[in-house]
């Protein structure tokens, strides 16, 4: 493959991970070495008819909330190294892989939190969730009065292969997000702009939705 970008993008790109990075930690979004991040290199939407693509990742089993020299790698559409490296990528590489080879986006985040596990539990046996009404929906562009979106659950398999290959008949392409069920939330984005803020709107509606089953209890 002939890469379309240069040896500054790469640079670029790994310092946008480690600036994302560390406003996600902040957040506490990243306990015990969780979550995982990629931003995809070059300008070619990563689409069916194109399925050659770099992207970035961080490496598996970091501490997500410090910065090293060795915190991410490329790898190639299939999840695998692109250049001579001792880091092995994110064990969930391949379901990176699924999101951008599906929607073509640039982006993707993902996080553990108590709110995204607790909702995923409570709605997983329906296979979604829905939130309706809430201001914050219109962070996915979605700006009708009284939106309700429904948040696609996949259920958590130890083998990710196997998350993989139910993406594609799960995704909601309205909403840029999926749970995997007692896990975590992958959210992406057309630029890492896009993937953070539909992030931070997907947790802020996972905590909505959470104490308003509470209140109502
Ligand atoms: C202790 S977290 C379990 C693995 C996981 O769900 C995760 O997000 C982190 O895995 P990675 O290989 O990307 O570090
Ligand atoms: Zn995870």
């Amino acid at each position: 493959m002939t890469t379309s970008y240069t040896a500054e993008d790469r640079q670029r790109v790994f310092a946008q991970l480690a600036a994302d990075k560390a406003v996600l930690a902040s957040k506490g979004w990243f306990p015990a070495t969780s979550g995982n991040m990629s931003i995809r290199l070059g300008d070619e939407p990563a689409s069916a008819a194109a399925p050659s693509f770099h992207f970035a990742i961080t490496a598996s089993g970091k501490d997500k909330s410090v910065n090293t020299p060795e915190d991410f790698l490329l790898v190639n559409e299939q999840g695998k190294p692109v250049e001579t490296t001792s880091l092995r990528p994110s064990a969930e590489t391949l379901i990176h892989c699924e999101i951008y080879r599906l929607t073509g986006c640039g982006a993707v985040y993902h996080v553990h939190t108590v709110y995204n596990n607790l909702i995923s539990e409570r709605f997983g046996d329906q296979g979604s969730v829905a939130i309706k009404g809430v201001e914050l929906i219109k962070a996915f562009n979605i700006w009708e009065e009284d939106a309700e979106i429904h948040i696609p659950i996949l259920p958590n398999y130890a083998d990710i292969p196997k998350i993989a290959a139910l993406v594609e008949g799960a995704l909601n392409r309205a909403v840029p997000g999926i749970l995997l069920r007692n896990h975590g939330i992958y959210a992406w984005g057309e630029t890492p702009f896009e993937a953070k803020r539909h992030l931070e709107a997907f947790e802020f509606l996972f905590e909505y939705e959470y104490r308003r089953l509470a209140l109502q209890a």
